[in-house]
């Protein structure tokens, strides 16, 4: 009997030694398995970085394989005339995105040119490669009558810019560009209040230095075509002491980090606005002689007299715009 219990004891004890050997081997299985499994997720995230470093290097070496071209406008200046367009064509092209055509293309405003096609057109545009945003100025589209549709019809998303200045200051500019054209070509010149205004003193709104001013007018045209978010409205006045504010305006605008730095402007005193310079180091530019040249001299009384008349057509744009300038 002593010696069966004997033999019951050894066996559970062999019985016991087994369950924990086979126990330690499903541990050593599973520390296995999860040893693996942690290899293959860190495999697995290890692939995925080499995946997205080879689509990263992919989409590098295609951009720098990929041939410039010349592309439509994705954004175009469209005036008004003499606010500020070029200062701002230059300004915002020191973002390293954005690529200027070098000239007025007045292509929407001139039948002449308009006939001669898209084809024409996109010839005059800078060569860029994807990503990177072409764009114009023509200050002549904002009063023209035609080219609110024709812009509409070749883009109808495309991104306008409108800078606007003081009416007053800016007719005085646009008259004093009229009166250096007539001197280089010995023509006669006529006092302002003779060709602005009426005998009995009535704003001549066809005199295109005043009509160029009447703001309302011309944005009404625009806006039958384009929502108001469509066109950022650039302050002039506010642009030549402050660039860096509105171009930062553009930018956002535009879609684009803000890149453009006040390292690259500095204020010229003798001028009395700023010059650009642009990251690849050539010398800074400054625009040329007819921009920012000392005005006509008009007179008190016809001053008093355009911003009485222009304040109507001032308040209109305000409510178009949503917004007020102290004119
Ligand atoms: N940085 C800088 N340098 C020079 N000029 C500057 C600058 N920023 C704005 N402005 C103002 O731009 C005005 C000329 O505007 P535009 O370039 O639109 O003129 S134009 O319509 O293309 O003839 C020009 O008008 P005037 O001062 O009457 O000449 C300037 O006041």
């Amino acid at each position: 009997m002593k010696h069966k219990m004997n033999e019951n004891v050894a066996a559970s004890a062999v019985s016991r030694k087994y369950l924990f050997l086979g126990a330690f081997g499903v541990f050593l299985l599973l520390v296995i398995f999860l040893v693996d499994l942690d290899q293959l997720r860190i495999n697995a995230v290890q692939n995925l970085q080499i995946d997205a470093l080879a689509k990263e290097y992919r989409r590098l070496a295609s951009l720098l394989e990929e041939k410039k071209t010349r592309r439509l406008p994705h954004c175009i200046i469209i005036g008004a005339r003499k606010c500020g367009t070029r200062a701002l064509l230059d300004a915002i092209a020191l973002h390293p995105l954005v690529k200027p055509a070098r000239y007025e293309v007045h292509y929407f405003d001139s039948n002449e040119t308009y006939t001669r096609g898209y084809d024409w057109y996109t010839a005059q545009m800078p060569l860029t490669v994807s990503g990177e945003i072409t764009i114009e100025k023509t200050p002549g589209y904002f009063t023209s009558s035609m080219a609110p549709e024709r812009i509409y019809h070749m883009n109808e998303s495309i991104k306008l810019i409108l800078i606007v200045r003081n009416p007053v200051v800016r007719t005085i500019s646009d008259f004093t560009q009229v009166h250096y054209t007539k001197q280089a070509k010995n023509k006669t010149q006529l006092p302002f209040a003779s060709v602005a205004f009426s005998k009995s003193g009535l704003l001549l709104e066809n005199y295109k230095p005043v009509r160029n001013s009447l703001y309302s007018k011309h944005l009404l045209r625009w806006l039958k075509y384009f929502p108001l978010d469509q066109i950022l409205i650039v302050d002039g006045d506010h642009f030549i002491s402050e660039p860096l504010a509105e171009l930062r305006r553009v930018e956002r605008f535009l879609h684009l980090e803000p890149e453009i730095h006040s390292s690259q402007m500095y204020f010229n005193r003798t001028k009395g606005f700023f010059c650009f310079r642009h990251a690849d180091g050539k010398p800074p530019k400054c625009l040329g002689e007819t921009k920012g040249r000392s005005h006509v001299e008009i007179g008190e009384a016809a001053e008093n007299n355009l911003r009485r008349q222009f304040a109507p057509y001032n308040e209109k744009f305000f409510s178009l715009i949503g917004h007020r300038f102290d004119w």
